[in-house]
C-alpha cells in the first residue's frame, strides 16, 4: 500500500536557523499517528510542508500521491482537511453558519453541516453563537470545519492544548472513529498522555526551544 505522506530527510532553514533537521516520515492510509514535541520542536513546520504552505530547502516530500506544491497541490488540498493551532471564528455566528460558510467554500455539500454538527456532538449547540461555546466546543467545531468535503486526510496541529481530560478524550474519541472510517490522521502534541490510547504511533521531534 503506497503512503499516505512520505517525508524523506526533510529540511528546513531560514538563513542561519534550522526550523527542521532531516526529518523521516511515512503514513500508511487509515493510521493514526503523533508528532510529539517541545515548543519549537518543528510540529507545526511539518504541518505547513504538507500542506504546501512552505516548501522544504531540502529532501523530498510527497503527499497522497504528488509534491504538495505543486501542480497536484489543488487536488490535494480538496482530499485533505486541516484544524490550525488557534483556530478562530467569527464569533457572531452561530457553528451551523459557520460550517454553511466554510461548506460554501470548500465547496462541499452543504447537508454535510448537519451531519457534521451531530458526529461532533454540537447538534443541541448548533444554533448558539460560537461566542458562547468553550473551548472544547471551539475545537470540536473546527473539526467539523475540517471535516467538510470528507477528507481522506487529516491534520489536527495540537488540537487538544488547552482542553481538560474529558473534553480530549472527547475530542480524540470522534477522530478515532473517523480513523476507524479508514481516514488518514496526523496530529501534533506537546504530551502523549491523554492521547496514547487512540493513536498507532508517535514520532518525536527533537529538543525544540523550550
Ligand atoms: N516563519 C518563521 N521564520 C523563522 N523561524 C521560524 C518561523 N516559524 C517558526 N520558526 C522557528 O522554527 C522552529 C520550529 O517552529 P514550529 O512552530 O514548527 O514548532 P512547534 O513544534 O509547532 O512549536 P509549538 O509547540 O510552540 O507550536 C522554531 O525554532 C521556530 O522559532
Amino acid at each position: 500500500m503506497n503512503p499516505v505522506i512520505e517525508l524523506q530527510r526533510v529540511t528546513k532553514r531560514h538563513g542561519a536557523l534550522v526550523r527542521l533537521a532531516e526529518i523521516d516520515l511515512t503514513i500508511k492510509e487509515g493510521e493514526m499517528l503523533a508528532l510529539l514535541g517541545h515548543n519549537g520542536a518543528g510540529k507545526t513546520t511539518i504541518m505547513k510542508l504538507i500542506l504546501g504552505l512552505i516548501a522544504p530547502s531540502s529532501g523530498h516530500i510527497d503527499v497522497l500521491g504528488g509534491a504538495p506544491d505543486g501542480p497536484h497541490a489543488e487536488r490535494l488540498r480538496r482530499q485533505l482537511g486541516y484544524l490550525p493551532e488557534n483556530v478562530t471564528f467569527y464569533e457572531q455566528l452561530t457553528g451551523r453558519e459557520v460550517l454553511t460558510y466554510f461548506a460554501r467554500l470548500k465547496r462541499a455539500d452543504r447537508h454535510q453541516v448537519t451531519v457534521l454538527l451531530e458526529r461532533v456532538g454540537l447538534v443541541e449547540a448548533a444554533d448558539r453563537r460560537v461566542k458562547t461555546y468553550s473551548k472544547g466546543m471551539r475545537q470540536r467545531l473546527g473539526l467539523a470545519q475540517a471535516l467538510l468535503g470528507s477528507p481522506r486526510l487529516l491534520l489536527l496541529d495540537e488540537p487538544t492544548t488547552g482542553l481538560d481530560p474529558a473534553a480530549t478524550r472527547d475530542f480524540y474519541q470522534a477522530v478515532k472513529a473517523l480513523r476507524d472510517n479508514g481516514c488518514t490522521v496526523l496530529l501534533s502534541s506537546h504530551v502523549l498522555p491523554g492521547i496514547e490510547p487512540y493513536i498507532d504511533r508517535a514520532l518525536i521531534l527533537g529538543k525544540g526551544d523550550a
